[in-house]
Order: C-alpha cells, then sequence, then structure tokens
C-alpha cells in the first residue's frame, strides 16, 4: 500500500480538475460542495474568498465522514471573488449580469481574489488566499455583443473567462493567472506538499 494520501477536489469546476491535471495531480474522488455562496453585508472580497473555500471544504469533510474509505483523506476547495473596489461582482447567469460586469471592467483595473481550503488528515482547515489585480483594455461595443454571444461569461465570477475569448482583453495581470482561471497552482501545491502529499509523483507520466 502507498503512503500517498487520498485526495479529494471538493468541486464541480471543470476549471478547477484541469487545473490540478496540468500540475500532475489526480484526486480520487471528485464531490462537489454546494454552499450559499451569497456575501454578508459589508463583507471583503477577500474575505468571501477564503470563507467560501473554506466552507465548501468542510462541507465535504462532513458529507465524508461516515466514508472510512476517506478517513485522513485530504480535501481541496477553493472559491474565486471578482472585485471592483470593495465591489463584488456576480457569477453571471444571465446576459444582463455579464454585461454589467463588463460595463464595471472595461477600461479599469481590477481585483480577483481565490481563496485555497485544505482539509488536512487531522481534520484541521488550512487556506490560502491568492490576490491578482488585472486591467483591461477599453470595450468597444463589438467586443462586448461578441462576448455575450460567445456565451463564455456563464458561471464565470465577473462575468468572463481569462482562459479564453477575453484573455484578449487583459492589458495587464500581476498575481497568479492560475488562481484567476479558479486553482493558483503554486499555493495549492505549496499547501498540499505541506501536508505530505507527493506533489511530484505523477510528473514524469506527464512527459
Ligand atoms: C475570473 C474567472 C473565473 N472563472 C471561474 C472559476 C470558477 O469556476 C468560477 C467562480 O465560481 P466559484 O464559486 O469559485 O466556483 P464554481 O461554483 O464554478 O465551482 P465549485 O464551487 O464547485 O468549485 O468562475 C474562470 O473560469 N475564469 C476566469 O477568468
Amino acid at each position: 500500500m502507498s503512503g500517498r494520501p487520498k485526495l479529494v477536489l471538493a468541486s464541480g469546476s471543470p476549471r478547477r480538475l484541469a487545473l490540478l491535471d496540468q500540475a500532475g495531480i489526480r484526486p480520487e474522488r471528485l464531490m462537489p460542495a454546494e454552499i450559499d455562496e451569497t456575501p454578508k453585508r459589508g463583507e471583503l472580497p477577500r474575505t468571501l474568498a477564503s470563507r467560501l473555500a473554506s466552507e465548501k471544504a468542510a462541507k465535504a469533510r462532513d458529507l465524508l465522514a461516515l466514508d472510512p474509505a476517506f478517513k485522513g483523506a485530504l480535501i481541496l476547495a477553493a472559491d474565486t471573488v471578482v472585485a471592483v473596489g470593495r465591489r463584488i461582482l456576480p457569477k453571471a447567469e444571465l446576459a444582463d449580469e455579464a454585461l454589467a460586469c463588463l460595463k464595471l471592467l472595461s477600461g479599469c483595473s481590477h481585483r480577483v481574489y481565490t481563496g485555497v481550503a485544505l482539509v488536512t488528515a487531522s481534520g484541521s482547515v488550512r487556506t490560502r488566499l491568492v490576490e491578482t489585480r488585472l486591467r483591461f483594455k477599453r470595450l468597444s461595443r463589438e467586443d462586448t455583443e461578441a462576448y455575450l454571444s460567445s456565451g463564455e461569461w456563464r458561471g464565470k465570477a465577473g462575468g468572463y473567462a481569462i482562459q479564453g475569448l477575453a484573455g484578449a482583453f487583459v492589458v495587464k495581470l500581476v498575481g497568479s493567472y492560475t488562481g484567476v482561471v479558479g486553482l493558483p497552482l503554486y499555493e495549492t501545491l505549496s499547501l498540499l506538499g505541506g501536508e505530505g502529499y507527493p506533489v511530484h509523483a505523477d510528473w514524469a507520466s506527464k512527459l
């Protein structure tokens, strides 16, 4: 039996799974954790991202508590929040919401916060918070209309996905690209490595 702890990804986001795969890490189980993501009154964007990541991880821990096969497993969760100043942008589900986000982002700077939470083998939760500053070009009417018709904004924090067409809107990025997509790899691997997960184990098989 190998000493590698089992890894559970508490996420339904295909982007987070793909980012982990990019780093050569394959969780044994996916366990999306549905939680109420409504910000508290006056809650800062960075606080929200950390809190929601922790709540997702803790929810998955509670759901897995009765499964002996996952006793002592590491459970990873994340949450991404896009903000202009203190204003938290929604996860766009409707075209109107995406349009309102794009108007706020056009020609301006904004921040993307991704909280990462890891339930350790002892059941405690460790977190990291990654902040990235970005600036978008001024968006023309054609940019906005074409982007809205692409549908790529659906379900994305701030109404855009940097890994797709909206990558062409980014004039400047300071921070973590993978954090903007949804899972900052440097910080995630450092959390996992700190808990004894062998973060380089499968790299040879990526060649
Ligand atoms: C800003 C930005 C966000 N996003 C995505 C990442 C997240 O999936 C989503 C933010 O919503 P989240 O609530 O962080 O995640 P989720 O509900 O999609 O998945 P889960 O809670 O199950 O892990 O926005 C991108 O894919 N690209 C981007 O450039």
